[in-house]
Protein backbone atom coordinates (compact mmCIF):
# COMPACT_ATOMS: atom_id res chain seq x y z
CA UNK A 1 0.00 0.00 0.00
CA UNK A 2 1.13 3.30 -1.02
CA UNK A 3 1.26 5.72 2.31
CA UNK A 4 2.70 8.31 0.11
CA UNK A 5 3.57 9.50 -3.44
CA UNK A 6 4.24 12.19 -5.61
CA UNK A 7 3.21 12.24 -8.77
CA UNK A 8 4.92 15.00 -11.64
CA UNK A 9 5.70 17.12 -8.76
CA UNK A 10 7.08 20.60 -9.75
CA UNK A 11 7.65 23.10 -7.10
CA UNK A 12 8.70 26.81 -8.47
CA UNK A 13 9.45 29.94 -6.46
CA UNK A 14 9.21 32.95 -8.63
CA UNK A 15 10.63 31.93 -11.55
CA UNK A 16 12.65 29.36 -10.28
CA UNK A 17 12.27 25.30 -10.63
CA UNK A 18 13.35 23.73 -7.22
CA UNK A 19 11.72 20.67 -8.51
CA UNK A 20 10.80 19.11 -11.65
CA UNK A 21 8.48 16.26 -12.23
CA UNK A 22 9.34 14.06 -9.38
CA UNK A 23 7.92 11.05 -9.32
CA UNK A 24 8.28 8.79 -6.17
CA UNK A 25 6.05 6.61 -3.57
CA UNK A 26 6.78 5.36 -0.51
CA UNK A 27 5.26 1.76 0.73
CA UNK A 28 4.38 0.65 4.30
CA UNK A 29 8.00 -0.36 5.77
CA UNK A 30 10.17 0.58 3.68
CA UNK A 31 13.22 2.97 4.98
CA UNK A 32 13.67 5.33 1.81
CA UNK A 33 16.57 7.90 1.82
CA UNK A 34 16.76 10.83 -0.55
CA UNK A 35 20.48 11.84 -1.18
CA UNK A 36 21.63 14.97 -2.96
CA UNK A 37 23.97 18.00 -2.95
CA UNK A 38 23.09 21.41 -0.84
CA UNK A 39 20.33 22.65 -2.38
CA UNK A 40 18.96 19.98 -4.55
CA UNK A 41 15.58 20.11 -3.01
CA UNK A 42 15.29 17.61 -0.17
CA UNK A 43 13.78 19.51 2.10
CA UNK A 44 11.38 21.31 -0.52
CA UNK A 45 10.26 17.73 -1.65
CA UNK A 46 10.14 16.62 2.19
CA UNK A 47 7.85 19.58 2.64
CA UNK A 48 5.71 18.97 -0.57
CA UNK A 49 4.97 15.51 0.84
CA UNK A 50 4.04 17.07 4.53
CA UNK A 51 1.90 19.55 2.60
CA UNK A 52 4.06 22.03 3.86
CA UNK A 53 4.49 23.04 0.25
CA UNK A 54 2.15 23.63 -2.34
CA UNK A 55 2.90 22.09 -6.01
CA UNK A 56 3.40 24.53 -8.43
CA UNK A 57 2.08 21.63 -10.94
CA UNK A 58 1.52 17.36 -10.25
CA UNK A 59 0.10 16.14 -6.95
CA UNK A 60 0.71 14.35 -3.71
CA UNK A 61 -1.31 11.78 -2.01
CA UNK A 62 -1.18 10.80 1.18
CA UNK A 63 -2.98 7.70 2.24
CA UNK A 64 -6.24 8.71 3.88
CA UNK A 65 -6.14 9.71 7.33
CA UNK A 66 -1.88 9.27 7.69
CA UNK A 67 -0.14 9.64 10.89
CA UNK A 68 3.29 11.29 9.74
CA UNK A 69 5.72 11.60 12.60
CA UNK A 70 7.86 14.39 11.24
CA UNK A 71 11.38 15.39 12.28
CA UNK A 72 12.32 18.83 10.38
CA UNK A 73 15.84 19.80 9.45
CA UNK A 74 16.40 22.28 12.31
CA UNK A 75 14.56 22.69 15.65
CA UNK A 76 15.61 26.24 17.05
CA UNK A 77 14.58 26.50 20.43
CA UNK A 78 15.19 29.64 22.56
CA UNK A 79 18.02 28.89 24.98
CA UNK A 80 16.60 31.68 27.82
CA UNK A 81 12.85 29.20 27.69
CA UNK A 82 12.90 27.02 30.33
CA UNK A 83 12.02 23.53 28.57
CA UNK A 84 12.22 20.37 30.15
CA UNK A 85 12.38 17.04 28.05
CA UNK A 86 9.45 15.50 29.35
CA UNK A 87 7.48 19.06 28.60
CA UNK A 88 8.91 19.14 25.13
CA UNK A 89 7.19 15.51 24.18
CA UNK A 90 3.85 16.99 25.17
CA UNK A 91 3.98 19.08 22.52
CA UNK A 92 1.76 20.12 20.59
CA UNK A 93 -0.35 16.86 22.41
CA UNK A 94 0.06 15.90 26.01
CA UNK A 95 1.40 12.67 26.30
CA UNK A 96 1.06 10.91 29.49
CA UNK A 97 3.98 10.08 31.96
CA UNK A 98 3.78 6.40 30.80
CA UNK A 99 3.69 7.02 27.31
CA UNK A 100 7.03 9.67 27.55
CA UNK A 101 9.08 7.17 29.54
CA UNK A 102 8.34 4.55 27.02
CA UNK A 103 9.01 6.56 23.89
CA UNK A 104 12.28 7.80 25.92
CA UNK A 105 13.51 4.11 26.72
CA UNK A 106 12.74 3.26 23.36
CA UNK A 107 14.99 5.78 21.94
CA UNK A 108 17.79 5.19 24.12
CA UNK A 109 17.53 7.96 26.00
CA UNK A 110 15.63 6.89 29.42
CA UNK A 111 15.63 9.19 32.40
CA UNK A 112 16.34 12.34 30.48
CA UNK A 113 12.91 13.53 31.08
CA UNK A 114 13.91 16.19 33.80
CA UNK A 115 16.54 17.15 31.45
CA UNK A 116 16.63 20.71 30.01
CA UNK A 117 16.61 20.57 26.36
CA UNK A 118 19.15 23.48 26.04
CA UNK A 119 21.52 20.91 27.52
CA UNK A 120 21.15 18.15 25.42
CA UNK A 121 24.21 17.03 23.82
CA UNK A 122 23.49 16.37 19.48
CA UNK A 123 23.07 12.82 20.13
CA UNK A 124 20.27 13.03 22.60
CA UNK A 125 18.42 16.15 21.18
CA UNK A 126 18.36 13.94 18.07
CA UNK A 127 16.94 11.18 19.93
CA UNK A 128 14.01 12.95 21.77
CA UNK A 129 12.93 14.30 18.61
CA UNK A 130 12.67 11.37 17.57
CA UNK A 131 10.22 9.61 20.51
CA UNK A 132 8.44 12.93 19.96
CA UNK A 133 7.75 11.92 16.54
CA UNK A 134 7.18 8.21 17.93
CA UNK A 135 4.77 9.54 20.34
CA UNK A 136 1.84 9.49 17.65
CA UNK A 137 2.34 6.03 16.53
CA UNK A 138 2.90 7.20 13.06
CA UNK A 139 2.54 4.85 9.35
CA UNK A 140 5.62 7.16 8.52
CA UNK A 141 8.30 8.71 9.92
CA UNK A 142 9.80 11.65 8.24
CA UNK A 143 13.55 12.49 9.00
CA UNK A 144 15.05 15.61 7.44
CA UNK A 145 18.74 15.09 7.66
CA UNK A 146 18.61 13.34 11.29
CA UNK A 147 21.70 13.16 11.88
CA UNK A 148 23.40 16.31 11.23
CA UNK A 149 25.75 17.18 13.57
CA UNK A 150 26.41 14.23 15.05
CA UNK A 151 30.11 12.30 15.24
CA UNK A 152 30.61 9.30 13.03
CA UNK A 153 29.73 6.66 15.50
CA UNK A 154 27.10 8.77 16.45
CA UNK A 155 25.44 8.75 13.09
CA UNK A 156 25.85 5.18 12.87
CA UNK A 157 23.92 4.39 16.24
CA UNK A 158 20.83 6.66 14.99
CA UNK A 159 20.61 4.60 11.96
CA UNK A 160 20.61 1.53 13.93
CA UNK A 161 18.10 3.02 16.24
CA UNK A 162 15.79 4.15 13.26
CA UNK A 163 15.96 0.15 11.66
CA UNK A 164 15.26 -1.52 15.38
CA UNK A 165 11.64 0.72 15.58
CA UNK A 166 10.78 -0.29 12.19
CA UNK A 167 11.59 -3.94 12.79
CA UNK A 168 9.84 -3.29 16.13
CA UNK A 169 6.94 -0.93 15.06
CA UNK A 170 6.47 -1.62 11.18
CA UNK A 171 6.73 1.94 10.72
CA UNK A 172 7.70 3.52 7.33
CA UNK A 173 10.89 5.97 6.66
CA UNK A 174 11.53 8.57 4.49
CA UNK A 175 15.02 10.19 5.63
CA UNK A 176 17.59 12.68 4.11
CA UNK A 177 20.86 12.46 3.69
CA UNK A 178 23.49 13.94 2.03
CA UNK A 179 26.19 10.87 1.87
CA UNK A 180 24.97 7.10 0.77
CA UNK A 181 27.91 5.86 2.55
CA UNK A 182 26.65 6.32 6.02
CA UNK A 183 23.09 4.97 5.08
CA UNK A 184 23.89 2.08 2.27
CA UNK A 185 23.77 -0.48 5.26
CA UNK A 186 20.52 1.27 6.49
CA UNK A 187 18.14 1.43 3.45
CA UNK A 188 16.49 -0.41 1.47
CA UNK A 189 16.18 2.02 -1.41
CA UNK A 190 17.72 5.54 -2.53
CA UNK A 191 16.81 8.44 -4.26
CA UNK A 192 19.41 10.37 -5.84
CA UNK A 193 17.75 14.19 -6.44
CA UNK A 194 18.95 17.03 -8.43
CA UNK A 195 16.12 18.80 -8.80
CA UNK A 196 14.96 15.88 -10.70
CA UNK A 197 14.97 12.53 -9.83
CA UNK A 198 18.21 11.21 -11.47
CA UNK A 199 18.24 7.67 -10.51
CA UNK A 200 16.52 5.06 -7.77
CA UNK A 201 17.09 1.92 -6.46
CA UNK A 202 18.83 -0.38 -4.26
CA UNK A 203 21.69 1.78 -2.69
CA UNK A 204 24.84 -0.63 -4.04
CA UNK A 205 22.58 0.41 -7.50
CA UNK A 206 22.87 3.53 -7.06
CA UNK A 207 25.78 3.64 -5.87
CA UNK A 208 27.09 2.26 -9.37
CA UNK A 209 25.12 4.95 -11.24
CA UNK A 210 26.41 7.19 -13.67
CA UNK A 211 24.07 9.94 -12.76
CA UNK A 212 25.24 9.33 -9.19
CA UNK A 213 28.54 8.85 -9.89
CA UNK A 214 28.38 12.40 -11.48
CA UNK A 215 27.50 14.38 -8.64
CA UNK A 216 29.11 12.30 -5.90
CA UNK A 217 32.08 10.55 -8.15
CA UNK A 218 35.40 9.07 -7.20
CA UNK A 219 38.66 10.93 -6.50
CA UNK A 220 38.41 14.56 -7.75
CA UNK A 221 35.89 13.27 -10.75
CA UNK A 222 32.84 14.17 -9.14
CA UNK A 223 31.32 17.49 -8.15
CA UNK A 224 31.38 16.61 -4.73
CA UNK A 225 35.03 15.02 -5.02
CA UNK A 226 34.40 12.18 -2.65
CA UNK A 227 36.68 8.92 -2.82
CA UNK A 228 35.50 5.79 -1.75
CA UNK A 229 38.11 3.34 0.37
CA UNK A 230 37.81 -0.13 1.47
CA UNK A 231 38.43 -1.35 5.07
CA UNK A 232 39.49 -4.45 6.27
CA UNK A 233 39.20 -3.78 10.18
CA UNK A 234 37.05 -2.63 12.87
CA UNK A 235 37.11 1.15 13.24
CA UNK A 236 35.89 1.39 16.78
CA UNK A 237 38.92 -0.74 17.70
CA UNK A 238 41.59 0.74 15.67
CA UNK A 239 42.15 4.05 15.34
CA UNK A 240 45.65 3.68 15.24
CA UNK A 241 45.27 2.25 11.99
CA UNK A 242 43.05 4.71 11.06
CA UNK A 243 45.31 6.48 8.58
CA UNK A 244 47.35 5.30 5.74
CA UNK A 245 46.96 1.89 5.74
CA UNK A 246 43.87 1.19 3.57
CA UNK A 247 43.59 0.19 0.26
CA UNK A 248 41.92 2.47 -1.96
CA UNK A 249 39.72 0.86 -4.66
CA UNK A 250 37.56 2.72 -7.20
CA UNK A 251 34.32 1.08 -5.75
CA UNK A 252 35.17 -2.38 -5.87
CA UNK A 253 32.15 -4.64 -7.18
CA UNK A 254 32.17 -7.36 -4.94
CA UNK A 255 31.80 -4.79 -1.99
CA UNK A 256 28.72 -3.67 -3.77
CA UNK A 257 27.06 -7.15 -3.60
CA UNK A 258 28.46 -7.84 0.25
CA UNK A 259 26.63 -5.97 2.19
CA UNK A 260 28.71 -7.13 5.38
CA UNK A 261 31.88 -5.54 4.33
CA UNK A 262 32.37 -1.80 5.55
CA UNK A 263 32.55 0.56 2.79
CA UNK A 264 33.31 4.28 3.55
CA UNK A 265 33.17 7.64 1.33
CA UNK A 266 35.30 10.44 2.02
CA UNK A 267 35.19 14.20 1.62
CA UNK A 268 38.68 14.40 -0.59
CA UNK A 269 38.43 18.29 -0.63
N1 LIG B 1 10.59 29.53 -0.11
C1 LIG B 1 11.56 29.57 -1.00
N2 LIG B 1 11.72 30.60 -1.85
C2 LIG B 1 12.72 30.64 -2.76
N3 LIG B 1 13.64 29.67 -2.90
C3 LIG B 1 13.55 28.61 -2.09
C4 LIG B 1 12.52 28.48 -1.10
N4 LIG B 1 12.69 27.32 -0.46
C5 LIG B 1 13.77 26.74 -1.00
N5 LIG B 1 14.29 27.52 -1.98
C6 LIG B 1 15.48 27.21 -2.80
O1 LIG B 1 15.31 25.92 -3.32
C7 LIG B 1 16.54 25.24 -3.41
C8 LIG B 1 16.41 23.90 -2.72
O2 LIG B 1 16.31 24.09 -1.32
P1 LIG B 1 16.16 22.86 -0.33
O3 LIG B 1 16.22 23.41 1.05
O4 LIG B 1 14.99 22.07 -0.71
O5 LIG B 1 17.48 22.05 -0.67
P2 LIG B 1 18.17 20.84 0.10
O6 LIG B 1 18.49 19.81 -0.92
O7 LIG B 1 17.33 20.41 1.25
O8 LIG B 1 19.51 21.54 0.59
P3 LIG B 1 20.47 21.24 1.86
O9 LIG B 1 21.14 19.95 1.59
O10 LIG B 1 21.42 22.38 1.81
O11 LIG B 1 19.61 21.23 3.09
C9 LIG B 1 17.57 26.15 -2.77
O12 LIG B 1 18.29 26.79 -3.79
C10 LIG B 1 16.74 27.13 -1.98
O13 LIG B 1 17.36 28.40 -1.93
Amino acid sequence: MKLVEARGLTIRHGDRTILSAVNLSITKGEIVTIVGPNGSGKSTLIKALIGLEKPSQGQVNRAPGLSIGYVPQRLHLDARLPMSVRRFLSLPDRVTDAAAQVALARVGVPGLGARQMAVLSGGQFQRVLLARALLSSPEILILDEPTQGLDQPGVAAFYRLVEEVRAETGVAVLMVSHDLHVVMSATDRVICLNGHVCCEGAPHIVSEAPEYRALFGLGTGGALALYRHVHDHDHDHDHDHDHGHHHHHPAAPRDAADPSRQTHERHDA
